[in-house]
């Protein structure tokens, strides 16, 4: 692909991206730029704006503000066209006839994207559907329709792939398999944009994340960087005996730390992690009374959260 104005490496350029549906804020304010090559991942709960930036980026619904290029050319111009043609995208829920074959849904939308014909079989082996395609979809689970969907989107080995809850149906393998596949098209210069909401999914799998909330982009970068950013408190799991509960609410009362005991003698609290050490050593002046103890380091799904409950400053 060639960059109408020769800009660089950002295949992906949004600036200040709105929109609205009436009353409603889908997107609001979205700058991104997505470098070539990167597998990038977009999260967010149902209805934060993932799919609506994603048609936006696609050409396919015009903001209400703001501007998107794509390798370069703005997507509501004419030089858009024979960028298009170079986008793979698997939308949330493709349109597939049940009457037609895997392999002749495949030739219909390779006709459609003038790709060749050549490909379609290849693809099918690719996504594991190379028995299944002389097989109508009629028959198809959802794992499989999905499966289809993703080799259409591969057709004319697209520079630029969007991929909308690629792993919705897919079982645990098929989606180990399936980010295998990503990698190796990354490696190969593909840039792939990805949405999901299940987290611990994609936080070691992709290169880059953007959190989405409500329409804006909360945070942005690699899983690393967004966990250093948040510094999200450890949480403490401490299993008493039920009636040595209040020594070690005693033992923790001379540091700041909000406690709660359960009725299951379990003592818990989160504590700032320059704190850990103290909180342990409170702790070990209960001389063995503590039967277990658990320390949870935050997750990505925590960072999530905490971006959610607002705890970062989002830049
Ligand atoms: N055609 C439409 N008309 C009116 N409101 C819409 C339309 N499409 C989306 N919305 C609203 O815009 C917001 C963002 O929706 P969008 O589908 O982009 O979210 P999403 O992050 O992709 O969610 P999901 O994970 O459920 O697919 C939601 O409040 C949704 O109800």
């Amino acid at each position: 692909m060639t960059g109408g104005s020769g800009l660089a490496n950002n295949i992906v350029e949004v600036r200040g991206i709105g929109k609205q549906y009436g009353p409603v804020r889908a997107v609001e304010a979205v700058d991104l730029d997505i470098p070539r090559g990167q597998l990038f991942g977009l999260i967010g709960h149902n209805g934060a704006g993932k799919s609506t930036l994603f048609k936006m980026m696609l050409g396919l619904l015009a903001p209400s503000s703001g501007h998107i290029r794509i390798d370069g050319e703005a997507v509501e111009g004419a030089g858009f066209r024979q960028v298009r043609r170079k986008i793979g995208y698997l939308p949330e829920n493709l349109a597939l006839y049940d009457n037609l074959t895997g392999l002749e849904t495949l030739a219909f939308y390779a006709r459609l994207k003038d790709a060749p014909q050549a490909q379609c079989a290849t693809l099918l082996e690719q996504v594991g559907l190379g028995e299944a395609g002389r097989r109508r979809v009629r028959e198809y689970s959802k794992g499989m329709r999905q499966r289809l969907g993703f080799a259409q989107a591969l057709l004319g080995s697209p520079a630029l792939l969007f991929l909308d809850e690629p792993t919705n149906g897919l079982d645990p393998e098929a989606i180990r398999g399936f980010y295998r596949q990503l990698r190796e098209l990354s490696a190969g210069g593909t840039t792939i944009i990805l949405t999901s909401h299940i987290l611990a999914e994609i936080q070691e799998r992709v290169d880059r994340l953007a959190i989405m909330k409500n329409g804006r982009i909360q945070a942005d970068g690699t899983v690393q960087a967004l966990r250093e950013s948040v510094n999200l408190p450890l949480s403490f799991e401490v299993r008493m005996a039920p009636d040595q509960i209040e020594l070690a609410r005693l033992a923790l009362a001379t540091l700041p730390l909000a406690v709660a005991a359960g009725e299951d003698g379990v003592v818990r609290f989160s504590c700032e992690r320059e704190m850990k050490m103290k909180a342990v050593e409170a702790l070990a002046t209960l001389d063995g009374r503590v039967l277990d103890l658990h320390v949870h380091e935050p997750t990505l799904e925590d960072v999530f959260f905490g971006y959610a409950e607002g705890r970062h400053e989002a830049s």
